[in-house]
């Protein structure tokens, strides 16, 4: 089944932004697991605007008595955020090619232009025995140049088939699916595993399922807002049936990226 990992970076934006413990963001971390969810996901901006760097070590600890619970760090690998994922051998890291006072991630690498960088933090990332994901564009040859740098994983970023679903084009919808569905298959027959994210959200996540090649959904900006709507425990609940409902995902042909 694929893994829902919430991320909760909106939930630390919204605490920050009163300078107090409250929304205390253990505290939805604990609901979030309670539900048997398996992912929590976290992007510790160099601006900290949402996610601290504390936030990450104190995930990290509490994480520790959860080990069925993976923990995603995202992250643009500066040495300051490398030398976190040091300190925290997270489960996963995903690398994202966000400059510092980008508003949100917006793209996904271009792999060939970053070969030197990504070469080098990879093989540390692999060292620490840390599974490393690449935050990708639908875009098949870029899957090949990922698994050539030596990704155990790319993330999909999902925000374009995100916005052209909502705009309620089915055809340009499907046609748009395709070239995930093409990215992920062609990451697959290289021994990726294949993550997804971004403005995925309660209408729209179980179309993006439906090729069954997805390992991993990370979602947290729709999910605190659709909360505030219907309350995190019913969205929780709706999630995790969408992806009970979905296609699992054939773990046996990611070999690295399982
Ligand atoms: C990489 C990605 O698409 C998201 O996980 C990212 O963490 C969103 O960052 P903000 O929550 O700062 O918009
Ligand atoms: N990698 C995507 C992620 O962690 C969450 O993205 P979003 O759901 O906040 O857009």
């Amino acid at each position: 089944m694929t893994v829902l990992s919430v991320n909760v970076n909106k939930i630390a934006l919204l605490r920050n932004s009163r300078g107090t413990n409250y929304p205390d963001l253990l505290h939805f971390v604990r609901k979030i697991i309670g539900h048997g969810i398996k992912g929590i996901t976290v992007h510790p901006r160099p601006d900290e605007r949402h996610i601290t760097r504390q936030d990450a070590r104190d995930l990290a600890a509490f994480l520790k008595d959860h080990p069925d619970v993976e923990f995603n760090v995202e992250g643009y690998p500066s040495s300051d955020f490398m030398a976190l994922i040091d300190a925290l051998r997270p489960a996963q890291c995903t690398l994202v090619p966000d400059e510092p006072g980008q508003l949100t991630s917006d793209h996904g690498w271009q792999v060939a232009k970053n070969r030197e960088l990504l070469g080098q933090v990879l093989p540390l990332l692999r060292q620490w025995g840390v599974r490393s994901s690449l935050f990708l564009d639908p875009v098949p040859a870029a899957a090949e140049l990922a698994a050539e740098v030596g990704a155990d994983r790319i993330e999909l970023y999902t925000e374009h088939f995100a916005r052209i679903f909502a705009a309620g084009d089915g055809a340009q919808t499907q046609a748009v699916l395709q070239d995930y569905l093409e990215t992920a298959d062609r990451a697959v027959a290289c021994g990726l595993g294949v993550n997804a994210g971004h403005d995925l959200n309660l209408d729209n996540l179980a179309l993006f399922l439906s090729g069954g090649q997805v390992l991993e959904v990370s979602i947290g900006h729709a999910l605190v807002v659709e909360s505030l709507e219907l309350g995190m425990d019913e969205v929780l609940r709706r999630y995790q049936a969408i992806i009970a409902a979905a296609p699992a995902p054939d773990l046996s042909s990611a070999s690295r990226g399982g």
